[in-house]
Order: C-alpha cells, then sequence, then structure tokens
C-alpha cells in the first residue's frame, strides 16, 4: 500500500492507472477509520483495480464553533485499517496542499442543502461539495462509494455529479451499527461511558417510529412525537428529527415507503446523525 500526501503525486499515478486501462474507487473520508469506513473499503476493491481512500480532515465543511481542531486523527492507525481492507493507495494531503493561499472557487448545491445538516450546519455542504468535486478531480475515480448515514450528503453529491456531467458512478453503502443498534461514527470516540448508553436513544428513536409506522401508522405528527419521546428520556438534546421525501429531501406531512426519517441529537457537547428509510428495513 501506498501513502501519498502530494496533490501532484497522486494525479500521476491517477493518470497512469487510467492510461494502463485500470480502473480507480475513491472512498473519501476524514479518518478515525472504523468498521463503516471498512465496509465501503470492502465494497470498492470489488469494483475496481486501483482502490484509493482519501484521509483529509476539511476545514471549508466546519462551522467557526465546530470540531475542527478536536476531530480524532490518527494516520498511523488508519493506514492499518485501509491495508487490511484491501486500499491500494491511502491520499492523505494537507489542509495548505488543498486550500493554498488565494483559494477562492466552491461548488454549491442549491435546494437539497437547504434543510437537515445544511440549516443546522450553514455552509456544510459549500464545503462537502467543494472538496469532494476536488478529489474527483484528483484521484480520477471511475466510482466513488459513500455511506448512507450521512443520507443527505449522499443526495446532494449525486445531484452535483448529475449536475455538472462527472462522469463517476456513486455507490450508496448500507448503514453500519453496534450490535446494540448504535451507528459507528469517527464522533462516538468523545463519547463517555454514560454518553454512550444514552447515544443509543437515536437509533432507539428511528426502531421505534419505523414499528409504529409497521402497525400502520402515518401521521407525521404522531411519529415525530414518538421519536421526541425517546430522546428527550435520553436528555439528548435535538437539533433536528425530520420526515422528507426520500429524494427530493422535500417535507411530507404523511409518512410512506419512501420517507427518510432524519434526526440529529446532541449528547453532552457531541453531535451524533442516524436515519431511516421507513420501507427499508436499515
Ligand atoms: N456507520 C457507518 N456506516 C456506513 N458508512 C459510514 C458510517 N460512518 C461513516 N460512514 C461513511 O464513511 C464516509 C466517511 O465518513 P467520515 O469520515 O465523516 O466518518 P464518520 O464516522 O461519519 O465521521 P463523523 O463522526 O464525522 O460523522 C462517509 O461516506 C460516511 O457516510
Ligand atoms: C465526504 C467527506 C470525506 C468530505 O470531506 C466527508 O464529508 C465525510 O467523511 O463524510
Ligand atoms: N461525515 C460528515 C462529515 C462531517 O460531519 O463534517
Amino acid at each position: 500500500m501506498m501513502i501519498i500526501d502530494s496533490i501532484e503525486g497522486m494525479q500521476e499515478l491517477a493518470r497512469q492507472a487510467r492510461q494502463d486501462g485500470k480502473t480507480i474507487a475513491l472512498v473519501p473520508t476524514m479518518g478515525y477509520l472504523h468498521e463503516g469506513h471498512a465496509s465501503l473499503l470492502r465494497e470498492g476493491r470489488n469494483r475496481a483495480d486501483v482502490l484509493v481512500t482519501s484521509i483529509f480532515v476539511n476545514p471549508t465543511q466546519f462551522g467557526p464553533n465546530e470540531d475542527y481542531q478536536s476531530y480524532p486523527r490518527s494516520l498511523e492507525r488508519d493506514c492499518a485499517v485501509a491495508d487490511a481492507s484491501g486500499v491500494d493507495v491511502v491520499f492523505a494531503p494537507g489542509p495548505s496542499a488543498m486550500y493554498p493561499a488565494g483559494y477562492q472557487t466552491y461548488v454549491d448545491v442549491e435546494q437539497l442543502t437547504l434543510p437537515l445538516c445544511g440549516a443546522a450546519r450553514p455552509g456544510h455542504f459549500r464545503g462537502v461539495t467543494t472538496v469532494v468535486a476536488k478529489l474527483f478531480n484528483i484521484v480520477k475515480p471511475h466510482v466513488a462509494l459513500f455511506g448512507k448515514k450521512d443520507f443527505q450528503q449522499l443526495t446532494v453529491i449525486r445531484r452535483m455529479v448529475a449536475d455538472l456531467n462527472m462522469d463517476i458512478a456513486i455507490v450508496g453503502m448500507p448503514i453500519v451499527r453496534e450490535a446494540d443498534g448504535l451507528a459507528l461514527s469517527s464522533r462516538n470516540a468523545y463519547l463517555s461511558p454514560e454518553e454512550r448508553s444514552r447515544a443509543l436513544c437515536l437509533s432507539r428513536a428511528l426502531a421505534a417510529v419505523g414499528a409504529l409506522f409497521t402497525e400502520g401508522e402515518r401521521s407525521v405528527a404522531v411519529l415525530r412525537t414518538k421519536a421526541l419521546d425517546v430522546i428527550n428520556e435520553a436528555a439528548g438534546i435535538i437539533d433536528y428529527v425530520d420526515f422528507r421525501h426520500r429524494e427530493s429531501l422535500e417535507a411530507v406531512a404523511a409518512a410512506d415507503e419512501n420517507t427518510l426519517v432524519a434526526l440529529a441529537v446532541r449528547i453532552g457537547s457531541t453531535r451524533l446523525i442516524d436515519n431511516r428509510i421507513l420501507g427499508e428495513e436499515n
């Protein structure tokens, strides 16, 4: 496995691979890799000749009062996970290589970034789409894989790829959870043992909503109240609990199989997200 930190080095490797007729898969990450990332890497391994993962904590997607500085980082550990998952190249550029002095170009997807995490984190998706577009230009993948845990991010990236005619297949991967239901997240590392157990309210709220839906309940007001009850009981601070169409992300008043239930909750100072589609298992 190679570790590349220079943009030119990565571009040259990608250019050569394409010239040799090889396909490239990219799994973009912010590092501190866990089993959720590993599931994306294993699928990427199946889908292309050359598997690249990027590790870059992207400053432009963090707000001024967010956790850019404290975000967990461990390149050595990440390289071990990447290697064990069949990665050929870890691309780990520094912030000044990605955003040199004078940098002033951004990619903005409009309506899809207005609700949910876009409303809660102004400017977040502008940073995400910008860095993902840059990574696509540097790594030149044929296919890129993203987790459904960040469901809105996946939707926004699909829109960007379609709107800007990027010739890249986007693959959405299922949410990987701990045995008790907690969605794996690098930010879980911030949780104390007591917070870790309260953090189960996210997946439990989604399960409770799913169970009511299966029993026939379709009123978003009723389903939402159920989720709020579960989260409030665990003293979670609600950022949003929202019911939206899975593709348009428009708000719905009555739930159906295509309804996305998305939530963001703070447990102590840690902000966690989770979601489910009502017609699906996960
Ligand atoms: N539990 C998970 N299951 C499936 N995919 C995941 C999971 N967690 C993260 N991913 C995916 O891995 C990719 C990189 O995500 P990222 O590095 O931000 O990890 P993260 O654990 O989501 O971190 P954070 O704590 O910042 O939310 C994204 O496409 C994300 O959706
Ligand atoms: C896609 C991404 C790597 C862009 O920085 C990030 O938002 C993430 O890890 O989900
Ligand atoms: N997984 C999305 C990255 C972020 O929260 O900034």
